[in-house]
Formats: structure tokens, sequence, C-alpha cells
């Protein structure tokens, strides 16, 4: 157990004990005390509790104090603030991040402190009050709160030298990604997406300002909050107890099938935008569903991809493909699916047509490798 773990076990004793049976008075005067110890056992770890703000008096596992402590950056402007001073951030350039290559041959966001955004900024020329624009995104799993901007109206050569990086599309960085950077740079830009696009509100046509965090934009004069928006999306990976079902659209890399996808309309549940995607594209009908996890998704803007496992009868796999959304779709053997997940890198120009499959860090690869990983398991175990 660290020292602060140590310290922060001791204050949440004094805090507790005093809850149930000291006086209002007495509790008051604890939670102070509880309060300037915090703020001077946590400034090491460059978090701060304005006085004004909330502070808790209980303290909760790292995850937990993590999830209010962001929680409390989204509710209170001036902790938002006072966070954003000490945090790390990182920077787009017109939504295409700031990256630098990490010793392990991938690619990282160049997470920056907020003074030294501050003297580049001077330096370039630009007002220091563009560190506000600046939008929470995270917490590190140091309690560091992260923090993204975009230095759109700067020179991008003259910033992506002053901080050793380079600016990359993050349709070709997301795969080069590190395992953590890839989710947060894809929030990150999500979320400076959705304020670019919502600075005036549908029903007024008036501007909406923004909280600190970022975390909402407000019409002051129709009073309608907007909150960051996500497009559901469903995946499901098909199988019929033998093979699994796979397509591709025209649109995909050379070679390349995937889990069938689509988005939800609105009203339907889960299953329901599942059995009508498949049918639509492949004609097929499912007969069970299992749900197997999530992703948020990027491209082209934010979805919220859930994905599935589902089968359809043995006696009903003949598939009618709507060629207007899929140029095939096409059933996979488990030991075409396994040489498939082999294939690490994109086919170049001129290589032989070959079978690949989505890469790690997304949601279609995690489907494909659970259902290679049962069949393998069910092999086995039938000996
Ligand atoms: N992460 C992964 O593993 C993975 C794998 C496959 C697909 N995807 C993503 O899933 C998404 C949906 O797949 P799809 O293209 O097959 O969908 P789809 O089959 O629903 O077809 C796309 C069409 O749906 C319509 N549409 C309806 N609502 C829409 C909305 N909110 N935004 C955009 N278009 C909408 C448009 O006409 C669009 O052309 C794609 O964005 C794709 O990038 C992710
Ligand atoms: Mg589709």
């Amino acid at each position: 157990m660290n020292i602060l773990q140590k310290h922060k076990n001791r204050l949440c004793v004094q805090a507790e004990a005093a809850e149930p049976h000291q006086s209002s008075s007495d509790q008051s005067g604890l939670i102070q005390q509880v309060r300037s110890r915090m703020a001077s056992l946590l400034r090491p770890l460059r978090i701060f509790f304005p006085a004004r703000c909330c502070v808790p008096t209980r303290f909760y596992s790292g995850f937990v104090s993590r999830m209010r402590f962001l929680n409390s950056l989204k509710e209170c402007d001036e902790a938002c603030v006072a966070a954003l001073q000490n945090a790390h951030i990182f920077l787009f350039h017109r939504l295409v991040p700031l990256l630098q290559q990490t010793g392990r041959g991938n690619l990282s966001p160049v997470f920056l402190t907020y003074s030294d955004v501050q003297s580049v900024l001077q330096k370039l020329g630009s007002d220091e009050s563009l560190l506000k624009e600046s939008i929470l995104v995270g917490c590190s799993d140091q309690n560091q709160a992260q923090f993204c901007l975009d230095v759109g109206e700067l020179d991008q050569a003259a910033v992506a030298e002053e901080f050793k990086g380079c600016f990359m599309d993050l349709r070709k960085a997301f795969f080069l990604l590190n395992g953590s950077g890839a989710p947060l740079v894809a929030k990150a830009q999500a979320l400076l997406r959705w304020h670019q696009i919502n600075r005036f509100c549908g029903a007024t046509g008036q501007p909406t300002q923004r909280n600190q965090a970022g975390s909402q934009r407000v019409c002051s004069s129709s009073s309608i909050i907007y909150y960051p928006k996500m497009s559901p999306v469903v995946i499901v990976l098909v199988s019929d107890g033998k093979r699994c079902l796979l397509g591709r659209q025209s649109s995909f890399p050379r070679g390349m099938y995937s889990a069938l996808a689509g988005f939800c309309d609105m009203g339907e549940t889960l299953e329901e935008a599942l059995c009508r995607e498949v049918a639509e594209e492949v004609g097929v009908e499912l007969q069970s569903i299992s749900y197997s996890s999530s992703q948020h998704w990027p491209f082209p803007h934010s979805s919220f991809m859930l994905g599935c496992h589902a089968t359809v009868s043995p006696a009903h796999t003949q598939l009618n493909v709507d060629l207007s959304e899929l140029e095939d779709a096409r059933w996979f053997t488990v030991e075409e699916i396994s040489s498939g997940l082999q294939v690490k890198t994109t086919p170049r120009r001129g290589d032989p047509p070959s079978f690949w499959l989505p890469p790690k860090h997304t949601l279609a690869n995690r489907l494909i490798t659970e259902w290679r990983d049962r069949q393998r398991n069910s092999k086995d175990s039938m000996g």
C-alpha cells in the first residue's frame, strides 16, 4: 500500500466516523479538515478541488474515485478549469491528431502540459485563451485528467515541429495507435467534431454555449441542452454451427471480409435491428442471438457498435445477397477464418488477391476471433 493510499484510508475512516455520530457542526469542521488534508495530499497528483465545489468525503477504489472525479469536472466549471491547468493535453489540427512513435514501434498521442501548450501558443502568436477551448476526455490510471484541444487556427507544421510529433489522419493512424491510445484519440476527435457542428441551436438558430468540460452545450434562448451524440450500429457474426457468414462492401480494401453491420433505425431494439439488417443484406432469418461486447467506432462519425453472435438453422443457409449493399457475402469454414486471421498487414497494390479480416482494435475482429476459439474448443472437447 503506498503512502497516499494509507493517508486516504485514514481520512476515509475519519470521514466515515464523523457521518453518523457527530453533530452537523462537528461534521462540517471535520469535512473542512478532510477537504484541506485531501487538497494537500492530492496536490502532488495534480488534482485540485476548488473550495466551492463538492469534495467527496469518502474514498473509494481508484476506479470509483476517478469516475467521481471526472463527473465532478463535468458538473463544476471551476473544478474543470483547475484540473485543466494540471492535466495532460493532446492536440488536433482540424480534427487531425498530433501523434508520436512509441518505443514499441506504434503510435501514441503527444501528451503535453498546460504550460507546454501555453508557451507554444504564445510563440506562434496565438491568444492563450484558446486553451480554454480544451475538452475533457478522460482520466489516466495515474489520476491525471486528460483534455484535447484543436489548434486548427495555428500553422500545422510549426506546431508539429515544436512538439516533435506528426499530425496524421485518424483513418491511417487508428490501427497503428497503441491499445489505450486508439479509443482515447477516437473519443477526443468525436467530441471535437460534435462541438464543431453543434455551435447553433436547431430550434432557435442562436449560438449554443458549452460547459467547461465540453460535456454539453446549452441554448440560452430555448434552454435546450445538447449532449454529444452517437449513432447506434449493430454488428453480428452469424453462424450455422460449422461455418460463419461474412460480407464485403465494394468500398472495403481488396480481399477483406467482415461481420455484417448496420445502423439502427429509430425505435428499434438491438434484436430487431440485427434481424432486419441480416434479412435485408443477405436474406436469411436469425434463430438465436447472444450479446458479446461493444465499441465506440469513429468512422465515418461516432458510432456506438453493439456486437453479437447469432445462429441460423443449418437448413436455412441459402443466401440472397442484396448487391446494392454488399458486393459479396459467403460462408467461411473455421480453417479459412484461422488463415484469414493470420494475415497481419493490409495487402499492397499488386499483391495476389488474398482473404483477410478486419484488424485488431475492431469489434468485427473480436467477434470473429471469439467464434474461431469456440469452434476450436468444441472440436477439442469432442476429441
Ligand atoms: N468496428 C468494426 O468492427 C466495424 C465493422 C463493420 C462495420 N463497421 C461500421 O459500421 C457502420 C455501419 O455499417 P454499414 O455501412 O454496413 O451500415 P448499413 O448497412 O446501415 O448501411 C449504411 C447506410 O445506412 C444509412 N444510414 C442510416 N442511418 C445512418 C447513420 N446514422 N449514419 C450513417 N448512415 C446511416 C445510409 O444510407 C448509409 O449509406 C459503418 O460506419 C462501418 O464503419 C464497423
Ligand atoms: Mg451493412
